[in-house]
């Protein structure tokens, strides 16, 4: 059938908190209306993130009690280089305790104050470190992007001609590197094309800028590469990936989502120079470029997880069980951003609540209620994640979303049909759902700790 089944068999289970309904309107109250700070023992399905969430395989368990812990040296760090090298073909590489790690190294290595970072719309905790460091983040990504309606089947990819005009305004000079996000998180978990990643790596080659992916969901990327861009639905996850990362000079990877680990990420560079200065570099903030704040037992199911992660078997499950939930809430008239993202089913807060302007916080709001209604956790992707600007105004997005992501290996069809039933109950009553107004903000990231209350 349609949606295949899970390529696994579960050997060891994890009982989850069946909640009431009167259980949940205290929980969401006292967290404020932020899914964020709800308590996990509160939660019946966490579709929070997918990131450090996945089931480790009992493989990657078995590397835990490899761990080799000592100080400098650890044969787990050979093996995750190993692995990186094989499959995303990077020549050096640095651990780092997660995504930020990296992120945090490499904009401090190579942004200076008042240079430009062009990328295919920001991320989070990306866009913070590279304000940080002086730098001004600059979307270049295709006007479909942030177009909820649009069906494009590469939604992610840079628009040259904004990166063409980027370069001619500022120089090429004030372009330390382009940030190639590989799928596009908040944009729906969009993909970018093969030829996207190669035209955008030849004309950065020929102003001589670098290119540096953010490959955390690289190898859903690749995915949709096989199955959507003429030429590639005849080779492997693996080819598609390597011929991926050959179009940059280096990545940040959060390894808790597409290398299958609840803790771990990595920066990988070609360029020796670059790397050499951040062996500098990571022994101020994350141990010795052999560890990188990780324990020996998280490179190794780092290492392992990173070839796990190529197997189509595995890759086909986890793409079909998100397009099994999308597809039901599209037939049910749920208005969702198209296509359907490699990580997560986004829903469009605006069209969900017309009646609610996005000052009045809708996809918080819409988060807050499906958790009420269903002990279901989603996250708020919309005004409030995108922060303030530098005048203290509230960044406005185009995209005023509520993300499902689904976890690695850890849920089934049933627990998704669950969630489509409920949000697709909440949808015929959504006239009720009323707006937010805060009651605390914080200036920096401010959707991690915010908490509002109905106005
Ligand atoms: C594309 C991309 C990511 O999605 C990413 C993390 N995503 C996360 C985790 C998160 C981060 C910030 C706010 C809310 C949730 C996600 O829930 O989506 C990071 C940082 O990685 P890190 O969390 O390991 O530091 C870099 N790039």
């Amino acid at each position: 059938n349609k949606y295949v089944a899970e390529p696994y068999k579960v050997k060891v289970v994890e009982p989850i908190a069946v909640t009431t309904w009167e259980q949940r309107k205290k929980a969401i109250e006292e967290a404020g209306y932020n899914t964020f700070l709800l308590r996990s023992k509160d939660v019946y399905i966490d579709l929070l993130t997918d990131s450090g969430t996945t089931a480790m395989s009992d493989d990657q368990w078995a590397g835990m009690n490899l761990g080799d812990e000592a100080y400098a040296g650890s044969e787990n760090f050979y093996n995750l280089l190993k692995a990186v090298k094989e499959v995303y073909g990077y020549e050096y590489v640095i651990p780092t305790h997660q995504g930020r790690g990296a992120e945090n190294l490499l904009s401090q290595l190579t942004i200076k104050p008042g240079d430009y970072i062009p990328g295919n719309m920001y991320f989070t905790t990306t866009r913070a470190h590279q304000e940080l460091n002086g730098g001004t983040f600059r979307d270049v990504i295709i006007d479909e992007a942030h177009d909820s309606d649009s069906e494009y089947l590469f939604k992610g990819n840079i628009c040259l001609d904004k990166l063409k005009s980027l370069i001619e305004e500022v120089g090429a000079e004030k372009i330390p590197y382009i940030c190639m996000a590989v799928t596009v998180n908040l944009a729906g978990g969009q993909p970018v094309s093969m030829q996207n990643l190669k035209d955008v790596y030849a004309l950065a080659g020929k102003h001589h800028i670098k290119v540096m992916f953010d490959a955390t969901r690289c190898v859903e990327n690749a995915y949709f590469i096989k199955k959507r861009e003429a030429g590639y639905e005849n080779k492997s996850i693996a080819d598609i990936l390597k011929e991926m990362m050959s179009y940059s000079d280096g990545c940040t990877m959060s390894g808790k989502k597409d290398c299958l680990v609840n803790i771990g990420g990595f920066l990988a560079v070609n360029d020796e120079e670059l790397y050499t200065r951040a062996t500098q570099m990571v022994v101020m903030y994350e141990g010795m470029p052999s560890y990188g704040g990780l324990a020996g037992r998280d490179m190794e199911a780092m290492a392992r997880g990173i070839y796990e992660a190529i197997d189509y078997h595995y890759i086909h499950h986890r793409i079909s069980q998100v397009q099994f939930l999308g597809d039901k809430l599209i037939e049910a008239g749920v208005p969702v951003v198209r296509p359907i993202g490699g990580h997560a089913v986004f829903l469009d807060a605006r069209k969900f609540l017309p009646h609610l302007e996005q000052e009045k916080f809708p996809a918080q709001s819409l988060a807050a209620e499906i958790y009420l209604k269903s002990g279901v956790r989603t996250m708020e992707r919309g005004i409030v994640s995108a922060g303030r600007d530098k005048e203290g105004n509230h960044h406005k997005p185009a995209l005023e979303l509520v993300r499902l992501t689904i976890p690695r290996r850890v849920y089934s069809y049933a627990h998704l049909e669950v969630v489509a039933d409920a949000i697709i109950d909440l949808y015929q009553e959504r006239e009720k759902i009323k707006g937010l107004e805060f009651v605390y903000e914080s200036p920096v990231l401010r959707f991690f700790t915010a908490r509002f209350k109905h106005v």
